[in-house]
Order: structure tokens, then C-alpha cells, then sequence
């Protein structure tokens, strides 16, 4: 189970809160005095932000759970990548004060590209002032993540009446509609839990709420409503309410044993999506969340594959760490079998045979040496030399149908580079050594030479920076970064010559033939507008996903080929792609590894002849908050930097559901603003303008020219500006854009 979302919801804090209530933690860290499990790196804790993902083992009740703390920023978004490939259900979270953000967006993309079969909401820090529970609903409605979200809980914001008019802010407890209890935090973080009458009157006369709580005559209408709408995916529960009457009892005697089994078929096949609350800094909330996730989430069990306890071992490697004292750490999850210390395993991705050593346990930083990883485990191999993210790993004993590679894991596509230059020679094969051991723990990392400079590409400017760091403190290498550039692509232009003829080329002395079949790849073919790559296909059709380093049929050793002169574009040394490439034919040479430079040579030759494409370059959306007196600048400084303004909106104001392109709000409970009642008092504010009322502003525009915008927007907002920036893919630019670059890359 992943916990994934924007940065800052408050994953770390969640997961310290989880840990704590499992009784893992005698007292849960903080990431506000580097004090937590997950974030263990020097850089997570100096900065407060996770930037590996930590998996750590929970038992939760009955239930054991993996999970996975993910980082929120856009940087990092490999570590989402790989987890979101591993995990069976993930909690996505949401800061009550900001509704859906930029990246919620990004890590439900990632989790929808992967079908991560069962998914939660968690509102988090509804202790905020300007917290709003319906407003972060109607956030989901409106950015289309689920038609039919399903508030489980409700927040208490106190239990005085009066609180409620006044609009004080805060939670002090939660009801749970399915369960029908009350948990009430005073003042410590243990919450105690009250069973609710089941009957009207005596709900009315309970000494739970005082008399007067507006909660009191509002807690039936809710639950009736859940109720009801759930009866709309399960013709069982519909019958069941159609016995009841639902005028006298609101449902209330329903036991939840009788939801519990509906709710999870609905979650499972994904007819709805549950959503819970609480504020994790004060671990109000986390049970119940713990709960759910137990009784609604899929276990490996229910996943539909044809792997099982008995079926021969087969595992995935979903990302692979360094430890000064460890070695190289084979993060896996175990779909099928079971893995054995000391043992010989399959990399069938690689066809290279690999000896297992340890078997690890992590409980994020800590580990646990155990004899073997069992079916539906995630744990830590050592000793694996050749294995990388997104491997397959079997036992070599395996059936060939077995041994069938899954899914891979894609990186992101880099978007930004820096050149290194080693301090002296000397330096030069250490700096080397420790870039190739970073891009293994870090795919999202590239890196390659160009005119005899080492280049080395990442996923933003802090992606970068925690790279410099990462380089320096954990392989000690010496060296100096270079200026930051913007990564350009080169996409395919029209072909001159005859397509798919036979061409032959001699290399030291033996000849060696190939042809292929090349286009631009269609638009629909992309998809993603964030895929960013060529397609290879072998004779037969099926992709080639990656070079592979030591090719031993002829088809992996054209495919290397391929990709390398795809690497390097002869017009303009960019990179190209969009391009769909499948081997057409070839002639087998008597020295197979000749083929790989033959193969290069071909295409680079047909690329030659073809003119040059497009210049493509990244662009990110950027969400800009700024005091309402500094946005006339902000935008005008925007619309100079080739930015595209999509939307300027008051940033107190709440989404309102049904908006142009959001689902229906019909159909689905949406509990009254009053419930958190210091988004009553935010919306109080009017929207007069106001040097101290935030306007935030949504833009696309190149990243090109917003690598100093830091610095910038401190100097338009007078140092209150605030903003965040997630990859829009790459875009294809204007001529005189193209002259521009071409003179910056040094080819004009
Ligand atoms: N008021 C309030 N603050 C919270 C809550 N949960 C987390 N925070 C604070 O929000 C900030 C971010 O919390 P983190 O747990 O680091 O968030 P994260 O999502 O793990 O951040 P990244 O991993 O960097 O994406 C910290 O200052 C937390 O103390 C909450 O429930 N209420």
C-alpha cells in the first residue's frame, strides 16, 4: 500500500502517525525536526521532503501492509513511478486547505497508468484554519478523479454547538457514517470511540453531543444518503434498504457488517471511491483510515493473476539502492513463489543469471535479516549485480512461460542537464564510477557524453541539485556542475529515401545488412502527453523496450544500435523523438556484435538523408500565489516569459462542483459547508480586493524561461509569492524558437 500525493499533504507525517499507532514508534517523529523514519537521507531530513520512497512493513489488526511513503514533488517522480507499479492499493491525500493540487493530478495519472487496483482518499490537516471537508470533496467531482467519492467519515470540528456559529477552526473528533460511532480527541493524540445509539430519539438525547449540536439532526441525512447511494451499485443492499423504512430509523440500525461487504466489492471494481478524513499531525483519524484500508483494500489474493503461493517464483525489481556498508540493495515485490537466501535466481529482463546473498526486512532505515521473502512480501535482496529497475526476476528453473518479463517501469522523461567536469583527470573515472551507480538507484537520472563532456540529465532544477548533493556526500566524488540547460528533442522530418530497402555496410572486413521501416509516431500513438521516447519493434512487432547491455540475439544487437543513433540526431545532435521504428529484415554476420554498429550506421545514414524536424522543448504548468496587489505584475512578467495564462482564481475561493467539465454532483452526498466551519469563515471574506487577499494564477510556459523564477517571483511579490510547477511534456517550437535554441546547442 502506497501513500502518494502532492508535496507537503503530509505523507511523512501520516506514515510516522500509522507507525505510531501500530506500536512500531514509542513516539511519532516530526518532519519539522527531522526526527522521521522515512525520510532518512541527510537531504530529506535538512529539507523536510521525502525524495526516496521508504517501504516499511505494518501490521495493522489482522492485516499486514507494506507501505510505502512516496515523495510529492514533481522531481521525484520516479520513486511514485516505481511504487505505483508494486503496490495493490494506495491512499492518495489531500490538504484540506488546497483541495486537488497540481501534482494530486500527476500521482493519479501515475496511479491510473499502472491500475493500482484499489484506491482511498484521505483529507488530511483539517485542524487547519481554512481547512474545508466539502470543498476538498467537491475537488475530486470537479478534476474528474471519481464520479462517485464516498465520504466514510465526517469531521467533528468541536463538541460545542456554539463553536459551530462562531467558526472556530480545528477537528476534535470524527464519525463514522458506516460504523456509526464517534471517535473524540481531547487533548492528547489517543482518541476514544463511542458506539451511536441506534435509534432517533436516543441519538437526539445522547450525551455524546450536547443538545443543540447541529451535527445531531444532520448525522442521519448522511448516513441515509451513503446508504442509498451505495444500494445504486448493489442490487443486494438495495433490496435490503426496500425492507426498512427509512422514515423512522434513517437506516441506523444497519449493522456495518452488512455495508462492510458492499463497500469493498464497489471499492474493488472501482464503481466508487472512499474517502475518509483527520489531521495526521495530531493522529486524529488514522485508525479509522487503517481500518478501511484493512477491510476495502485488495490483498494480493483478490488481485486477478495466475501467480499463487505454489506457482514457481517470479518477483519484480522496482527500484535498487546503494549502501556504503550493504552494497547494492534489489528493492522487490514477490508476485508468485517464494525467494530463498543463498540462491540463484533468473534476471530473465537480462537473461544474466544472479546469486542471491542476504534477504532483507526494511523498516526504512533499519533492516532485518530473514531466511526467506514469501509470496506478496516487498523486501531487500543484496548482492545482485546486474539487476535494475523494473526487472524481472525468476527462478532459473522456471517454465519459459514464467519467465516472461512484466511491465516495465519508464522513467520520466528528463527535462533539464548539467555538464560535470571532474576536478582533475584523476577524478575523472571516480566521478564516472559514481555517476553510474546513481542513475542505477535513480533511472530518472541519465547520463551521457556529448563533444567529450560528461552530461548528466534529471527531472527538474531540484532534481539536479539533489543530485550534486547525493554525488558529493555519498560517493565522496570531486567535481564542479556546469550551467543548468533545458533538455530539446528532435523529432523526425520528412524521409527522402526509398523506405525499407536493404542497406549494407562493411565493418572491419565483414559485411552486415539491415533495413527498417521508419515514421513519426502518430498522436494517438503518444497518448501521454508526458511520454516522452521512440518506439522500436522487432521482425515480428513486438517492442524492444531499452537497449539492453549485453545483446546476445541479432535483434537486441540491432535495437541497441537504434537507440544509439537515436540518441544523437545528425542535424542537430539532439535527441529525437516520436519515432517508430520496426526491423524490417537483416543478414545475419558471422560476429553477432558487429551488428549493434551497423545497425547505427544504417539508420544514422537514412536520418542524414532526411530532413531535419521539428525542435520540441519542455513546458511545465505553474501555479503562482500572490497577494492580489502584486498579480498584475506577476502575470505581466508571465505573458513576457512565453507563458500561456489558463486560469486566475481567488485561491480562498472553494471549487463548486459541477463546473464546466467536472462530474455531476447528483448522486453522490456533499455534506454542508457549516461541517468545517473555518471554511465558513474564509468564505465570509468576499472577494474585494485586498493587498492581503491570495490570487493564484495557473500558466504554461516553457522551462527555458523560467529556470530563475525563484528569484523572480521574490522580487515581484516583495518575497510572498508562492509557486509550483509540474511537466507539461515537450512542445514543438516556432521556427524562430528553433533558430534560437539551435544557436544556444552551439549548431547554428
Ligand atoms: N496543520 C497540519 N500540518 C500538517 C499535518 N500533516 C502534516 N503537516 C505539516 O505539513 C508539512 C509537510 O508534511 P510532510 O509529512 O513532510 O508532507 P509530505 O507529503 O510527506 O511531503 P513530501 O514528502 O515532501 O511530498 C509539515 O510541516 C507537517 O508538519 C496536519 O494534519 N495538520
Amino acid at each position: 500500500m502506497a501513500l502518494v500525493a502532492h508535496i507537503d499533504s503530509g505523507k511523512t507525517t501520516l506514515t510516522e502517525s500509522i507507525l505510531y499507532k501500530s506500536s512500531y514508534l514509542v513516539a511519532s517523529g516530526s518532519v519539522d525536526t527531522g526526527s522521521t523514519t522515512t525520510d532518512f537521507l541527510p537531504a530529506e531530513r535538512e529539507r523536510g521532503i521525502t525524495i526516496q520512497s521508504a517501504s516499511i512493513p505494518v501490521q495493522w489488526k489482522p492485516w499486514l501492509f507494506n507501505l510505502i511513503d512516496t515523495p510529492g514533488h514533481a522531481d521525484f517522480g520516479m520513486e511514485v513511478e516505481s511504487a505505483s507499479r508494486v503496490v495493490d492499493g494506495a491512499v492518495v491525500l489531500i490538504d484540506s486547505v488546497e483541495g486537488v493540487e497540481a501534482q494530486t493530478k500527476g500521482v493519479w495519472r501515475q496511479l491510473e497508468r499502472y491500475g493500482v487496483p484499489t484506491r482511498m482518499m484521505f483529507l488530511n490537516k483539517l485542524d487547519r484554519p481554512g481547512a474545508s471537508f466539502r470543498s476538498s470533496l467537491l475537488s475530486l467531482l470537479t478534476h474528474r478523479f471519481h464520479p462517485n467519492p464516498m465520504a466514510l467519515t465526517l469531521p467533528i470540528a468541536s463538541f460545542e454547538p456554539s463553536n459551530y456559529a462562531h467558526a472556530e477552526p480545528g477537528i476534535q473528533g470524527i464519525v463514522d457514517l458506516v460504523k456509526w460511532e464517534v471517535w473524540r480527541w481531547d487533548k492528547d493524540d489517543q482518541g476514544t470511540r463511542h458506539p451511536l445509539p441506534r435509534e432517533l430519539s436516543k441519538l437526539q438525547d445522547s450525551d455524546i453531543f450536547p443538545s443543540g449540536h447541529p451535527l445531531v439532526s444532520h448525522l442521519p441525512v448522511a448516513r441515509t444518503q451513503l446508504l442509498e447511494n451505495l444500494s445504486m451499485f448493489s442490487e443486494e443492499l438495495m433490496d435490503k434498504l426496500l425492507t426498512m423504512d427509512s422514515e423512522s430509523s434513517s437506516y441506523l440500525d444497519l449493522d456495518a457488517s452488512h455495508i462492510l461487504p458492499h463497500l469493498r466489492k464497489c471499492t474493488l471494481e472501482n464503481k466508487i471511491l472512499p474517502v475518509v478524513c483527520g489531521s495526521a499531525i495530531r493522529n486524529i483519524g488514522t485508525e479509522t483510515l487503517m481500518n478501511y484500508v484493512g477491510e476495502l483494500f485488495a490483498s494480493p489474493l483478490d488481485v486477478p493473476r495466475d501467480d499463487s503461493k505454489n506457482a514457481p517464483l517470479r518477483m519484480l525489481a522496482w527500484k535498487v539502492g546503494w549502501d556504503k556498508r550493504k552494497g547494492w540493495m534489489t528493492y522487490v515485490r514477490v508476485y508468485s513463489g517464494s525467494l530463498k537466501k543463498q540462491s540463484v535466481i533468473l534476471n530473465s529482463t537480462r537473461n544474466q543469471k544472479e546469486k542471491v546473498s542476504k534477504l532483507l526486512l526494511l523498516y526504512a532505515s533499519e533492516a532485518e535479516e530473514v531466511d526467506e521473502l514469501p509470496f506478496g512480501s516487498v523486501g531487500v535482496i543484496l548482492g545482485l549485480k546486474y539487476t535494475r529497475t523494473g526487472d524481472t526476476l525468476v527462478s532459473p528453473g522456471a517454465p519459459l512461460s514464467a519467465q516472461s518479463t512484466m511491465m516495465n517501469i519508464v522513467p520520466p522523461p528528463a527535462v533539464i542537464s548539467s555538464s560535470i567536469i571532474p576536478n582533475s583527470h584523476s577524478d575523472l573515472k571516480p566521478v564516472q564510477e559514481a555517476l553510474e551507480s546513481l542513475s542505477r538507484t535513480d533511472p530518472s537520472v541519465r547520463v551521457d557524453m556529448q563533444e567529450g563532456q560528461i552530461l548528466v540529465h534529471g527531472l527538474g532544477a531540484l532534481h539536479l541539485e539533489i543530485v550534486e548533493g547525493r554525488l558529493r556526500d555519498e560517493w565522496q566524488a570531486q567535481f564542479e556542475f556546469g550551467k543548468r540547460r533545458v533538455s530539446y528533442r528532435e523529432g523526425l522530418g520528412p524521409l527522402n529515401v526509398n523506405d525499407g530497402a536493404m542497406d549494407t555496410v562493411e565493418i572491419a572486413g565483414t559485411s552486415a545488412s539491415v533495413s527498417f521501416d521508419i515514421r513519426t509516431l502518430d498522436e494517438s500513438e503518444v497518448g501521454n502527453p508526458l511520454w516522452d521516447g521512440n518506439i522500436v519493434l522487432n521482425k515480428q512487432g513486438k517492442p524492444i523496450d531499452s537497449p539492453e547491455s549485453n545483446s546476445t540475439t541479432p535483434e537486441s544487437c540491432i535495437a541497441a544500435g537504434i537507440f544509439s543513433a537515436l540518441s544523437n540526431s545528425p542535424h542537430t545532435s539532439l535527441p529525437m523523438t516520436r519515432v517508430h521504428i520496426q526491423i524490417k529484415d537483416f543478414f545475419k554476420p558471422s560476429n553477432l556484435s558487429i551488428l549493434t554498429g551497423a545497425a547505427a550506421m544504417v539508420l544514422r545514414k537514412r536520418l542524414q538523408n532526411a530532413e531535419s524536424g521539428p525542435v520540441m522543448e519542455p513546458y511545465f504548468t505553474f501555479r503562482v500565489t500572490v497577494p492580489e496587489d502584486a498579480l498584475g505584475q506577476v502575470v505581466k512578467d508571465l505573458t513576457e516569459h512565453g507563458a500561456e495564462l489558463q486560469d486566475l482564481a481567488d485561491s480562498s475561493a472553494s471549487p463548486e462542483g459541477g463546473e464546466f467539465g467536472g462530474y455531476p454532483e447528483e448522486g453522490n452526498y456533499i455534506p454542508p459547508t457549516w461541517i468545517s466551519p473555518s471554511a465558513a469563515s474564509t468564505s465570509l471574506k468576499g472577494s474585494k480586493a485586498s493587498p492581503r487577499l491570495k490570487r493564484s494564477i495557473q500558466a504554461v510556459a516553457p522551462l527555458s524561461q523560467m529556470l530563475d523564477y525563484n528569484s523572480r517571483l521574490r522580487a515581484l511579490s516583495g518575497g510572498h509569492g508562492q509557486f509550483e510547477m509540474t511537466n507539461a511534456g515537450f512542445r514543438v517550437v516556432s521556427e524562430a524558437r528553433k533558430t534560437e535554441i539551435l544557436r544556444e546547442i552551439g549548431r547554428a
